[in-house]
């Protein structure tokens, strides 16, 4: 069976760019869902990734299994903590936080969640997760308790994205910040994809075609947008198939 992380390995190597559209449970009204998913079947979205910072128990498990009745696309969780955890989805990003220095967020919330990862069949991808200051204080941040690497010091966030890989991580996520003001900047994208082996994916802050259109060309392979669809349902036109 082809798993969800070797269809993004396959894609890269075909040159085929990838695009995530991030459902915050918190946000999206179940009444909502059915329209929305349609929306994102009719655009250029290969993955539809579900995950908040702070989200109720119970909340992702309804939203991905309605989410999983209008759409084929893979379903692939992005938690902020234990209890997202749903077996509704196909796969999950297993976040380790290595741009921060607080145990919970490196290896702790992973112990924690193993007793439900064995209930599951879910695809579980090892991901190096790194917080990039972007201008403004994050949920990541605050939940975390941890303070993101200055934009401005590229050899941290160099070594943080390789030290992930050489760590064993199958994916590095450069993460500016859900709403981010300023979105990861393309020199930023291509150094640290100069350094990578391994699946590079970006998000934060991008809200338009000419921001997507730049985080690919800079090197992103996998590209994820929340608010901008959130806030704007028009901007399914720009990226229909
Ligand atoms: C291992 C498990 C199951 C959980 C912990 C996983 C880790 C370490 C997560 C890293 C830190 C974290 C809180 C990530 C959340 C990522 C996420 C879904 C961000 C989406 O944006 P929001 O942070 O919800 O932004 P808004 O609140 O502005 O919508
Ligand atoms: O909501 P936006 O700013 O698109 O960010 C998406 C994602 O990278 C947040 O974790
Ligand atoms: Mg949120």
């Amino acid at each position: 069976m082809n798993s969800i992380y070797q269809n993004i390995i396959t894609s890269i190597s075909k040159s085929e760019k990838l695009l995530a559209v991030l459902i915050d449970p918190d946000k999206m009204r179940l009444e909502a869902v059915s329209k929305f998913i349609s929306k994102i079947n009719q655009s250029k979205a290969t993955h539809i990734f579900v995950g908040g910072s702070e989200v109720n128990e119970g909340v992702t498990e309804t939203l991905v299994e309605d989410i999983k009745k209008h759409t084929n696309l893979p379903v692939i969780l992005f938690p902020g903590d234990v209890i997202q955890i749903t077996d509704k989805a196909d796969a999950i990003l297993f976040l380790s936080l290595i741009s921060g220095r607080n145990p919970d967020y490196l290896i702790g919330k992973h112990v924690d969640a193993i007793s439900k990862l064995r209930e599951t069949n879910l695809e579980v991808v090892s991901t190096g997760y790194l917080l990039i200051e972007n201008g403004k204080e994050t949920s990541v941040e605050r939940v975390s308790k941890t303070k993101p690497l200055k934009r401005n010091n590229i050899k941290k966030i160099i070594d943080t994205a390789k030290a992930g890989e050489l760590l064993g991580k199958k994916l590095i996520y450069l993460e500016a910040g859900s709403g981010a003001t300023h979105a990861i900047e393309p020199e930023i994208i291509s150094k640290v994809k100069e350094e990578l082996n391994i699946p590079l994916i970006v998000g934060g802050g991008i809200r338009s075609k000419k921001g997507l259109e730049s985080a690919y060309k800079a090197g992103a392979d996998l590209v994820v947008i929340g608010t901008a669809f959130e806030q704007d349902k028009s901007f399914f036109n720009e990226i229909k198939k």
